[in-house]
């Protein structure tokens, strides 16, 4: 059974530090473990995110040839067109990386959503059989290595939006909808079974857009029976970790900040981790 881990740096330019020594440390290891390292992106602020990945020592570090790059969800436009997640990830990262182009599993844009979900589906099935993409012995849902995904400021990740009826989805792997609450409407998604099926998920919010979502899901526990989606991620067998800042964790109260300083001072001195108690336990 993992807890969330939480980690609060000063600044914006110092979560992006962190999360590419995270990314870069996680390539390494996965890399040497079985030579591939599965990595999952998601749209919005995080491309921008992970933009120190492209800076020495990490640029050169990097085996970008062993990377395998999928979307926790995208968005049923044409890759040329500015909402595609593609597009967004290309120009802003993939583009600037030596990673083999046969190793970016972008959507088919020539289906409908239905059509590109299911072919999404079997192409993530055929990289099951093919040994790149590990897979669940407790549920059989793909395993990927690392999830690098945002959150909204209504809590939803991938998407997988509030009260929508993809959150109960058990089944499929990937799952369209024709509703999505955030343009544009049309999109497909990884479904939960898949994020926590993930052997690592790094949960990047920077800034003052979704405070209230942050103070939410890492505050006290939750009792009401709304969960956030963001709430509702409880890795199988897995690490959770969050990657914010400040700002993004202004509104948590005074004696969460206490209890966060606590644990730095314990983990610089050697004698504990930013583990949060009191956060969602994952299932073991
Ligand atoms: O298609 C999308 O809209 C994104 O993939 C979505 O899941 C995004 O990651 C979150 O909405 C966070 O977005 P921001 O980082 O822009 O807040």
């Amino acid at each position: 059974m993992a807890a969330a881990a939480v980690q609060v740096f000063a600044t914006e330019e110092a979560v992006a530090n962190g999360l590419a020594k995270y990314t870069s440390d996680l390539s390494k290891k996965f890399i040497h473990r079985r030579g591939a390292f599965t990595v999952v992106l998601s749209g919005g602020y995080l491309i921008k995110s992970i933009r120190k990945l492209l800076e020495p020592p990490y640029v050169d570090e990097v085996d970008w040839a062993k990377w395998h790059v999928f979307w926790v969800d995208e968005r049923v436009v044409h890759k040329t067109h500015p909402d595609s997640n593609y597009k967004l990830a290309y120009d802003g990262f993939l583009s600037k990386v030596p990673i083999p182009p046969k190793h970016i599993y972008a959507i088919n844009d020539s289906l409908s959503a239905d059509d590109a979900a299911d072919d999404y589906e079997l192409r993530l099935k055929q990289l099951v059989k093919s040994g790149v993409l590990d897979v669940s012995t407790t549920t059989g849902f793909p395993r990927f290595d690392l999830m690098l995904l945002g959150m909204g400021p209504d809590g939803h990740l991938a998407s997988l939006f509030p009260k929508h009826h993809l959150l109960r989805e058990n089944q499929r792997w990937v799952a369209f909808t024709k509703d999505s609450p955030k343009p544009p409407p049309v999109r497909i998604t990884f479904t939960f079974p898949v994020i926590n099926a993930s052997a690592h998920v790094a949960m990047v919010v920077v800034g003052t857009g979704e405070v209230d979502a942050v103070g939410r899901a890492l505050g006290r526990p939750d009792s009401s029976s709304d969960l956030l989606p963001v709430q509702m991620v409880t890795l199988e067998d897995g690490e959770f970790i969050w990657f914010t800042d400040k700002e993004a964790t202004s509104k948590l109260g005074s004696l969460y900040r206490c209890r966060n300083r606590f644990q730095t001072l314990l983990k610089r001195i050697g004698m504990g981790s930013f583990t949060g108690s009191w956060f969602r336990k994952s299932k073991g």
